[in-house]
Protein backbone atom coordinates (compact mmCIF):
# COMPACT_ATOMS: atom_id res chain seq x y z
CA UNK A 1 0.00 0.00 0.00
CA UNK A 2 3.06 2.57 0.77
CA UNK A 3 4.23 2.09 -2.40
CA UNK A 4 1.03 2.88 -4.22
CA UNK A 5 1.22 6.37 -1.58
CA UNK A 6 5.14 6.77 -2.66
CA UNK A 7 5.13 10.28 -4.84
CA UNK A 8 7.41 7.84 -7.25
CA UNK A 9 3.81 5.61 -8.08
CA UNK A 10 1.91 9.27 -7.99
CA UNK A 11 4.00 10.02 -10.54
CA UNK A 12 4.86 7.38 -12.58
CA UNK A 13 1.38 6.00 -12.90
CA UNK A 14 0.06 9.04 -14.81
CA UNK A 15 3.21 9.23 -17.21
CA UNK A 16 2.69 5.84 -17.85
CA UNK A 17 -0.75 6.64 -18.79
CA UNK A 18 0.18 9.50 -20.58
CA UNK A 19 2.93 7.63 -23.00
CA UNK A 20 0.14 5.12 -23.59
CA UNK A 21 -2.05 7.77 -24.54
CA UNK A 22 0.68 9.29 -26.87
CA UNK A 23 1.77 6.29 -28.43
CA UNK A 24 -0.08 6.25 -31.49
CA UNK A 25 -2.27 3.09 -31.67
CA UNK A 26 -5.06 3.09 -35.40
CA UNK A 27 -7.09 -0.37 -33.79
CA UNK A 28 -7.53 1.66 -30.47
CA UNK A 29 -8.68 4.31 -32.26
CA UNK A 30 -10.99 2.90 -34.99
CA UNK A 31 -12.52 1.01 -31.90
CA UNK A 32 -13.35 4.53 -29.84
CA UNK A 33 -14.16 6.29 -32.90
CA UNK A 34 -17.61 4.46 -32.68
CA UNK A 35 -18.38 5.18 -29.43
CA UNK A 36 -17.18 8.96 -30.34
CA UNK A 37 -20.49 10.39 -28.69
CA UNK A 38 -20.05 8.60 -25.32
CA UNK A 39 -16.36 9.80 -25.83
CA UNK A 40 -17.30 13.61 -26.04
CA UNK A 41 -19.24 13.25 -22.88
CA UNK A 42 -17.01 11.80 -20.70
CA UNK A 43 -14.55 14.16 -19.62
CA UNK A 44 -17.66 16.67 -18.55
CA UNK A 45 -19.41 13.76 -16.68
CA UNK A 46 -16.10 12.89 -14.82
CA UNK A 47 -14.56 16.20 -14.38
CA UNK A 48 -18.25 17.33 -13.34
CA UNK A 49 -18.05 14.76 -10.33
CA UNK A 50 -14.47 15.45 -9.47
CA UNK A 51 -15.67 19.34 -9.07
CA UNK A 52 -18.98 18.34 -6.93
CA UNK A 53 -16.62 16.06 -5.33
CA UNK A 54 -14.18 18.08 -3.82
CA UNK A 55 -16.53 20.25 -1.71
CA UNK A 56 -17.22 17.91 1.01
CA UNK A 57 -13.62 15.97 0.52
CA UNK A 58 -12.46 19.35 1.53
CA UNK A 59 -10.15 18.93 -2.06
CA UNK A 60 -10.11 22.76 -3.42
CA UNK A 61 -7.47 23.13 -5.00
CA UNK A 62 -8.46 19.77 -6.70
CA UNK A 63 -12.22 21.52 -7.43
CA UNK A 64 -10.34 24.26 -9.25
CA UNK A 65 -7.84 21.64 -11.54
CA UNK A 66 -11.23 19.79 -12.31
CA UNK A 67 -12.69 23.58 -13.30
CA UNK A 68 -9.99 24.48 -15.43
CA UNK A 69 -9.63 21.36 -16.77
CA UNK A 70 -13.52 21.56 -17.50
CA UNK A 71 -13.08 25.19 -19.02
CA UNK A 72 -9.93 23.73 -21.45
CA UNK A 73 -12.13 21.13 -22.60
CA UNK A 74 -14.81 23.06 -23.47
CA UNK A 75 -12.30 25.46 -25.60
CA UNK A 76 -11.08 22.30 -27.59
CA UNK A 77 -14.88 21.24 -27.98
CA UNK A 78 -16.06 24.75 -29.34
CA UNK A 79 -13.10 26.77 -30.16
CA UNK A 80 -10.48 24.76 -31.17
CA UNK A 81 -12.14 22.36 -33.70
CA UNK A 82 -9.67 20.66 -36.51
CA UNK A 83 -8.82 21.28 -39.28
CA UNK A 84 -6.56 25.14 -38.03
CA UNK A 85 -6.54 26.57 -40.49
CA UNK A 86 -6.09 30.09 -40.41
CA UNK A 87 -3.87 32.47 -38.25
CA UNK A 88 -7.23 33.17 -35.97
CA UNK A 89 -7.22 29.64 -35.22
CA UNK A 90 -3.59 28.99 -34.44
CA UNK A 91 -3.12 31.79 -32.24
CA UNK A 92 -6.28 30.81 -30.31
CA UNK A 93 -4.50 27.76 -30.16
CA UNK A 94 -1.42 29.07 -28.82
CA UNK A 95 -3.39 30.98 -25.94
CA UNK A 96 -5.00 28.00 -24.77
CA UNK A 97 -1.61 25.82 -24.81
CA UNK A 98 -0.26 29.20 -22.80
CA UNK A 99 -2.78 30.22 -20.34
CA UNK A 100 -4.25 26.58 -19.57
CA UNK A 101 -0.52 25.05 -18.24
CA UNK A 102 0.13 28.28 -16.60
CA UNK A 103 -3.38 28.73 -14.91
CA UNK A 104 -2.90 25.27 -13.60
CA UNK A 105 0.25 25.60 -12.28
CA UNK A 106 -0.45 29.08 -10.35
CA UNK A 107 -3.33 26.54 -8.20
CA UNK A 108 0.12 25.72 -6.28
CA UNK A 109 0.09 29.66 -4.86
CA UNK A 110 -3.07 29.88 -4.22
CA UNK A 111 -5.03 28.39 -0.51
CA UNK A 112 -6.82 25.38 -0.22
CA UNK A 113 -10.25 26.43 -0.02
CA UNK A 114 -13.22 25.17 -0.86
CA UNK A 115 -14.73 26.30 -4.68
CA UNK A 116 -18.38 27.30 -2.65
CA UNK A 117 -17.16 30.13 -1.22
CA UNK A 118 -15.79 33.76 -1.55
CA UNK A 119 -12.68 32.46 -2.40
CA UNK A 120 -14.04 30.29 -5.07
CA UNK A 121 -16.22 33.39 -6.46
CA UNK A 122 -13.00 35.29 -7.03
CA UNK A 123 -11.32 32.73 -8.53
CA UNK A 124 -13.74 32.02 -10.88
CA UNK A 125 -13.87 36.27 -11.59
CA UNK A 126 -10.40 36.01 -12.20
CA UNK A 127 -11.03 33.21 -15.08
CA UNK A 128 -13.92 35.45 -16.63
CA UNK A 129 -11.55 37.55 -17.10
CA UNK A 130 -9.00 36.02 -18.43
CA UNK A 131 -11.69 34.92 -21.16
CA UNK A 132 -12.82 38.14 -21.70
CA UNK A 133 -9.45 39.16 -22.68
CA UNK A 134 -8.83 36.66 -24.75
CA UNK A 135 -12.10 37.24 -26.62
CA UNK A 136 -10.92 41.17 -27.04
CA UNK A 137 -7.22 39.90 -27.87
CA UNK A 138 -8.79 37.40 -30.74
CA UNK A 139 -10.73 40.47 -31.80
CA UNK A 140 -8.22 42.61 -31.94
CA UNK A 141 -5.61 39.83 -33.72
CA UNK A 142 -8.93 38.71 -36.46
CA UNK A 143 -8.04 43.23 -37.73
CA UNK A 144 -4.17 42.64 -38.21
CA UNK A 145 -2.14 40.72 -40.55
CA UNK A 146 0.09 38.57 -37.79
CA UNK A 147 0.92 36.33 -40.70
CA UNK A 148 4.81 37.27 -39.54
CA UNK A 149 4.04 35.84 -36.34
CA UNK A 150 4.39 31.88 -37.65
CA UNK A 151 7.22 32.86 -39.70
CA UNK A 152 9.50 33.79 -36.76
CA UNK A 153 9.98 32.45 -33.20
CA UNK A 154 6.24 30.90 -32.81
CA UNK A 155 6.75 28.52 -35.81
CA UNK A 156 4.19 25.66 -34.85
CA UNK A 157 5.27 22.11 -35.72
CA UNK A 158 3.19 21.21 -39.33
CA UNK A 159 2.40 17.63 -38.20
CA UNK A 160 1.96 16.64 -35.11
CA UNK A 161 0.56 20.02 -33.43
CA UNK A 162 -0.58 23.40 -33.91
CA UNK A 163 1.50 24.36 -30.88
CA UNK A 164 4.87 26.29 -31.47
CA UNK A 165 7.64 24.38 -30.02
CA UNK A 166 8.38 27.22 -27.63
CA UNK A 167 5.05 26.98 -26.10
CA UNK A 168 5.22 22.50 -25.79
CA UNK A 169 8.49 23.64 -24.10
CA UNK A 170 6.64 25.40 -21.69
CA UNK A 171 4.10 23.20 -21.40
CA UNK A 172 6.65 20.24 -20.34
CA UNK A 173 8.62 22.57 -18.00
CA UNK A 174 5.98 23.84 -16.31
CA UNK A 175 4.89 19.92 -15.57
CA UNK A 176 8.21 19.45 -14.88
CA UNK A 177 8.34 21.73 -11.93
CA UNK A 178 5.48 20.43 -10.60
CA UNK A 179 6.59 17.28 -10.67
CA UNK A 180 9.80 18.38 -8.43
CA UNK A 181 7.39 19.80 -6.21
CA UNK A 182 5.22 16.47 -6.00
CA UNK A 183 8.34 14.42 -5.27
CA UNK A 184 9.89 16.93 -2.71
CA UNK A 185 6.54 17.89 -1.14
CA UNK A 186 4.19 15.29 -1.77
CA UNK A 187 0.96 16.63 -0.78
CA UNK A 188 -1.99 15.14 -2.30
CA UNK A 189 -3.42 18.56 -4.52
CA UNK A 190 -0.08 18.72 -5.78
CA UNK A 191 -0.60 15.32 -7.47
CA UNK A 192 -3.58 16.60 -9.04
CA UNK A 193 -2.14 19.64 -10.63
CA UNK A 194 1.06 17.57 -11.54
CA UNK A 195 -1.62 14.88 -13.29
CA UNK A 196 -3.66 17.91 -14.92
CA UNK A 197 -0.39 19.23 -16.34
CA UNK A 198 1.06 16.10 -17.68
CA UNK A 199 -2.24 15.49 -19.72
CA UNK A 200 -2.26 18.81 -21.21
CA UNK A 201 0.69 18.92 -22.06
CA UNK A 202 0.20 15.88 -24.01
CA UNK A 203 -2.68 17.24 -25.38
CA UNK A 204 -0.52 20.68 -26.55
CA UNK A 205 2.19 18.10 -28.12
CA UNK A 206 -0.31 15.98 -29.97
CA UNK A 207 -3.34 17.82 -30.65
CA UNK A 208 -3.54 16.44 -34.31
CA UNK A 209 -3.84 12.71 -33.12
CA UNK A 210 -7.44 11.81 -33.19
CA UNK A 211 -9.72 11.83 -30.20
CA UNK A 212 -6.80 13.48 -27.89
CA UNK A 213 -8.76 15.96 -26.59
CA UNK A 214 -11.27 13.19 -25.13
CA UNK A 215 -8.94 11.10 -24.26
CA UNK A 216 -6.21 13.09 -22.30
CA UNK A 217 -8.78 15.03 -20.41
CA UNK A 218 -11.32 11.61 -19.88
CA UNK A 219 -7.73 10.02 -18.25
CA UNK A 220 -6.77 13.09 -16.26
CA UNK A 221 -10.23 13.19 -15.02
CA UNK A 222 -10.15 9.60 -14.22
CA UNK A 223 -6.99 9.81 -12.64
CA UNK A 224 -8.77 13.32 -10.57
CA UNK A 225 -11.26 10.71 -9.85
CA UNK A 226 -8.85 7.99 -8.09
CA UNK A 227 -6.62 10.82 -6.10
CA UNK A 228 -9.87 12.70 -4.32
CA UNK A 229 -11.02 9.25 -3.50
CA UNK A 230 -7.25 7.77 -2.06
CA UNK A 231 -6.68 11.21 -0.20
CA UNK A 232 -10.55 11.04 1.04
CA UNK A 233 -9.62 7.48 2.46
CA UNK A 234 -6.13 8.53 3.55
CA UNK A 235 -7.72 11.32 5.64
CA UNK A 236 -9.49 9.06 7.57
CA UNK A 237 -8.20 5.66 7.90
CA UNK A 238 -3.93 6.92 7.41
CA UNK A 239 -2.84 8.10 10.07
CA UNK A 240 -1.04 11.77 9.46
CA UNK A 241 1.97 11.15 11.97
CA UNK A 242 3.08 7.36 11.39
CA UNK A 243 1.27 6.76 8.48
CA UNK A 244 0.17 3.53 9.54
CA UNK A 245 -3.50 2.79 9.45
CA UNK A 246 -4.70 4.06 12.17
CA UNK A 247 -7.83 3.15 14.72
CA UNK A 248 -10.84 3.07 12.24
CA UNK A 249 -8.96 1.15 9.90
CA UNK A 250 -8.32 -1.53 12.64
CA UNK A 251 -12.23 -1.34 14.01
CA UNK A 252 -13.18 -2.07 9.98
CA UNK A 253 -10.43 -4.73 9.91
CA UNK A 254 -11.61 -6.63 13.13
CA UNK A 255 -15.44 -6.48 11.55
CA UNK A 256 -13.83 -8.87 8.83
CA UNK A 257 -12.03 -11.22 10.77
CA UNK A 258 -12.95 -15.22 11.70
CA UNK A 259 -11.20 -17.78 12.04
CA UNK A 260 -7.34 -18.42 13.28
CA UNK A 261 -5.40 -14.65 14.85
CA UNK A 262 -3.58 -12.99 16.80
CA UNK A 263 -3.36 -9.10 17.75
CA UNK A 264 -0.58 -8.08 19.86
CA UNK A 265 -1.25 -4.31 21.63
CA UNK A 266 2.20 -2.58 21.98
CA UNK A 267 3.10 0.62 23.87
CA UNK A 268 6.11 2.11 24.02
CA UNK A 269 7.55 2.54 27.82
CA UNK A 270 7.70 5.55 29.92
CA UNK A 271 6.80 7.33 27.24
CA UNK A 272 5.44 10.40 29.08
CA UNK A 273 8.76 10.67 31.08
CA UNK A 274 10.40 11.07 27.48
CA UNK A 275 8.12 13.73 26.38
CA UNK A 276 8.48 15.26 29.23
CA UNK A 277 12.32 15.41 29.41
CA UNK A 278 13.07 16.24 25.58
CA UNK A 279 9.45 17.82 24.56
CA UNK A 280 6.45 17.12 22.68
CA UNK A 281 7.89 17.23 18.93
CA UNK A 282 11.02 14.54 19.78
CA UNK A 283 8.27 12.91 20.92
CA UNK A 284 6.66 12.96 17.76
CA UNK A 285 9.61 11.86 16.06
CA UNK A 286 10.29 8.95 18.16
CA UNK A 287 6.49 7.59 17.37
CA UNK A 288 7.39 8.31 13.89
CA UNK A 289 10.72 6.30 14.46
CA UNK A 290 9.19 3.42 16.75
CA UNK A 291 6.30 2.99 13.81
CA UNK A 292 9.46 3.17 10.94
CA UNK A 293 11.15 0.22 12.79
CA UNK A 294 8.14 -2.12 13.75
CA UNK A 295 6.62 -2.42 9.95
CA UNK A 296 10.29 -3.42 8.94
CA UNK A 297 10.38 -6.07 11.67
CA UNK A 298 6.14 -7.13 12.00
CA UNK A 299 6.87 -9.95 9.48
CA UNK A 300 4.08 -10.75 8.09
CA UNK A 301 1.48 -8.86 10.26
CA UNK A 302 -0.61 -6.16 9.66
CA UNK A 303 0.33 -2.79 11.78
CA UNK A 304 -1.89 -0.15 13.21
CA UNK A 305 -1.75 2.59 14.78
CA UNK A 306 -4.27 2.70 18.06
CA UNK A 307 -3.80 5.67 19.59
CA UNK A 308 -1.30 7.55 21.78
CA UNK A 309 1.87 5.57 22.34
CA UNK A 310 0.20 2.65 21.27
CA UNK A 311 0.22 0.12 18.41
CA UNK A 312 -1.48 -2.82 16.97
CA UNK A 313 -0.16 -5.61 15.10
CA UNK A 314 -3.01 -8.57 13.56
CA UNK A 315 -1.38 -12.00 12.31
CA UNK A 316 -4.09 -13.94 11.04
CA UNK A 317 -4.04 -17.70 10.43
CA UNK A 318 -1.73 -17.90 12.89
CA UNK A 319 -1.64 -18.18 17.14
CA UNK A 320 -0.31 -16.79 19.72
CA UNK A 321 2.59 -19.05 20.33
CA UNK A 322 3.45 -19.25 16.45
CA UNK A 323 3.95 -15.50 16.59
CA UNK A 324 5.95 -15.24 19.87
CA UNK A 325 9.21 -15.37 17.77
CA UNK A 326 7.87 -12.24 16.01
CA UNK A 327 7.03 -10.19 18.78
CA UNK A 328 10.40 -11.25 20.46
CA UNK A 329 12.49 -9.61 17.67
CA UNK A 330 10.04 -6.92 17.58
CA UNK A 331 10.97 -5.96 21.20
CA UNK A 332 14.69 -6.65 21.07
CA UNK A 333 14.78 -4.66 17.46
CA UNK A 334 13.41 -1.48 19.29
CA UNK A 335 15.53 -1.94 22.54
CA UNK A 336 18.45 -2.30 20.33
CA UNK A 337 17.79 0.62 18.47
CA UNK A 338 20.28 3.24 18.96
CA UNK A 339 18.36 6.43 18.83
CA UNK A 340 20.43 9.74 18.36
CA UNK A 341 18.92 12.32 19.77
CA UNK A 342 20.14 15.68 17.84
CA UNK A 343 20.81 19.40 20.01
CA UNK A 344 17.15 18.29 20.50
CA UNK A 345 16.41 21.71 22.08
CA UNK A 346 16.67 24.34 19.43
CA UNK A 347 15.76 21.30 16.88
CA UNK A 348 13.26 23.63 13.90
CA UNK A 349 9.93 22.45 13.25
CA UNK A 350 10.05 19.84 10.62
CA UNK A 351 8.08 17.92 8.07
CA UNK A 352 9.51 14.28 7.57
CA UNK A 353 12.93 13.64 8.92
CA UNK A 354 15.20 14.95 11.71
CA UNK A 355 16.41 18.17 9.86
CA UNK A 356 19.21 20.11 11.31
CA UNK A 357 21.24 23.49 9.85
CA UNK A 358 23.51 24.02 12.43
CA UNK A 359 27.36 23.88 11.94
CA UNK A 360 28.65 20.70 13.05
CA UNK A 361 30.60 22.00 16.19
CA UNK A 362 26.89 23.34 17.20
CA UNK A 363 25.51 19.63 17.13
CA UNK A 364 25.26 18.04 20.38
CA UNK A 365 24.27 14.27 20.36
CA UNK A 366 22.42 12.13 23.40
CA UNK A 367 21.71 8.62 22.64
CA UNK A 368 18.64 7.14 24.18
CA UNK A 369 16.99 4.06 24.15
CA UNK A 370 13.28 3.11 23.75
CA UNK A 371 11.96 -0.16 24.96
CA UNK A 372 8.25 -1.14 24.36
CA UNK A 373 6.02 -3.87 26.31
CA UNK A 374 3.77 -6.15 24.14
CA UNK A 375 0.56 -7.60 25.42
CA UNK A 376 -0.36 -10.80 22.93
CA UNK A 377 -3.77 -13.17 22.80
CA UNK A 378 -5.48 -14.80 19.85
CA UNK A 379 -8.43 -16.20 19.10
CA UNK A 380 -8.22 -19.73 20.22
CA UNK A 381 -9.40 -18.95 23.73
CA UNK A 382 -11.80 -15.89 22.97
CA UNK A 383 -14.78 -15.69 21.64
CA UNK A 384 -15.10 -11.97 19.23
CA UNK A 385 -11.93 -10.09 17.90
CA UNK A 386 -13.32 -7.06 20.57
CA UNK A 387 -12.05 -9.90 23.23
CA UNK A 388 -9.21 -10.60 22.09
CA UNK A 389 -8.05 -6.68 22.13
CA UNK A 390 -9.17 -7.14 25.63
CA UNK A 391 -7.15 -10.16 26.34
CA UNK A 392 -4.23 -8.38 24.47
CA UNK A 393 -4.54 -5.21 26.54
CA UNK A 394 -4.69 -7.08 29.91
CA UNK A 395 -1.36 -8.95 28.96
CA UNK A 396 -0.21 -5.55 28.34
CA UNK A 397 -0.66 -4.53 31.18
CA UNK A 398 0.68 -7.42 32.98
CA UNK A 399 4.03 -6.62 30.56
CA UNK A 400 4.00 -3.03 32.08
CA UNK A 401 4.00 -4.60 35.68
CA UNK A 402 6.41 -7.15 35.54
CA UNK A 403 9.28 -4.62 34.67
CA UNK A 404 7.87 -3.91 30.76
CA UNK A 405 10.38 -4.39 27.81
CA UNK A 406 8.44 -7.96 27.38
CA UNK A 407 6.32 -9.48 25.17
CA UNK A 408 3.22 -11.36 27.50
CA UNK A 409 0.74 -13.97 26.71
CA UNK A 410 -1.45 -14.55 29.73
CA UNK A 411 -2.62 -17.85 28.39
CA UNK A 412 1.49 -19.00 29.01
CA UNK A 413 2.21 -16.31 31.97
N1 LIG B 1 4.66 13.35 21.39
C1 LIG B 1 3.51 12.71 21.46
N2 LIG B 1 3.08 12.23 22.62
C2 LIG B 1 1.93 11.56 22.69
C3 LIG B 1 1.12 11.35 21.55
N3 LIG B 1 0.03 10.64 21.92
C4 LIG B 1 0.15 10.42 23.24
N4 LIG B 1 1.29 10.96 23.71
C5 LIG B 1 1.83 10.97 25.07
O1 LIG B 1 2.11 9.66 25.50
C6 LIG B 1 2.13 9.69 26.93
C7 LIG B 1 1.50 8.42 27.46
O2 LIG B 1 1.74 8.39 28.81
P1 LIG B 1 1.20 7.25 29.77
O3 LIG B 1 -0.10 6.70 29.22
O4 LIG B 1 1.18 7.80 31.15
O5 LIG B 1 2.21 6.10 29.64
P2 LIG B 1 3.79 6.03 29.73
O6 LIG B 1 4.43 7.27 30.22
O7 LIG B 1 4.25 5.55 28.39
O8 LIG B 1 4.02 4.94 30.81
P3 LIG B 1 3.84 3.40 30.66
O9 LIG B 1 2.92 3.13 29.52
O10 LIG B 1 3.26 2.94 31.94
O11 LIG B 1 5.21 2.83 30.42
C8 LIG B 1 1.42 10.95 27.38
O12 LIG B 1 2.35 11.86 27.89
C9 LIG B 1 0.83 11.51 26.08
O13 LIG B 1 0.83 12.92 26.05
C10 LIG B 1 1.58 11.90 20.32
O14 LIG B 1 0.94 11.77 19.27
N5 LIG B 1 2.76 12.56 20.32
Amino acid sequence: MSFFRSSLFKIGFPILLAILVYLPNEQLFTLLATYQELLNALPYVLLTLVLFLSQPFNQGSTGLVSLLMLLGYYVTQNWLSLPIANDTDRITFVLFATLLPLNILLIHLLPEKRILSRFGAAYCGFILLQFLWVYIALGQLALMDISWLWQSFIKPLPTISPAPLVVIILAFLLTLISALLLLFRGNNYEQSIFIALLFSSVLVLSFYQPLMPELCFSLAAAVLLITIIDSSHELAFIDQLTELPGRRALEIEITNLSGLYTIAMIDIDHFKHFNDTYGHRTGDEVLRLVAQLMSKNKGKGKLFRYGGEEFTVLFKGKNANQCMPYFNSLRTRVAEYDLKLRNYKSRPIRGGGVVLKMKPEQVEEESVSITVSIGVADSLSELSPENVIQAADKALYRAKNSGRNKVTNLRFA
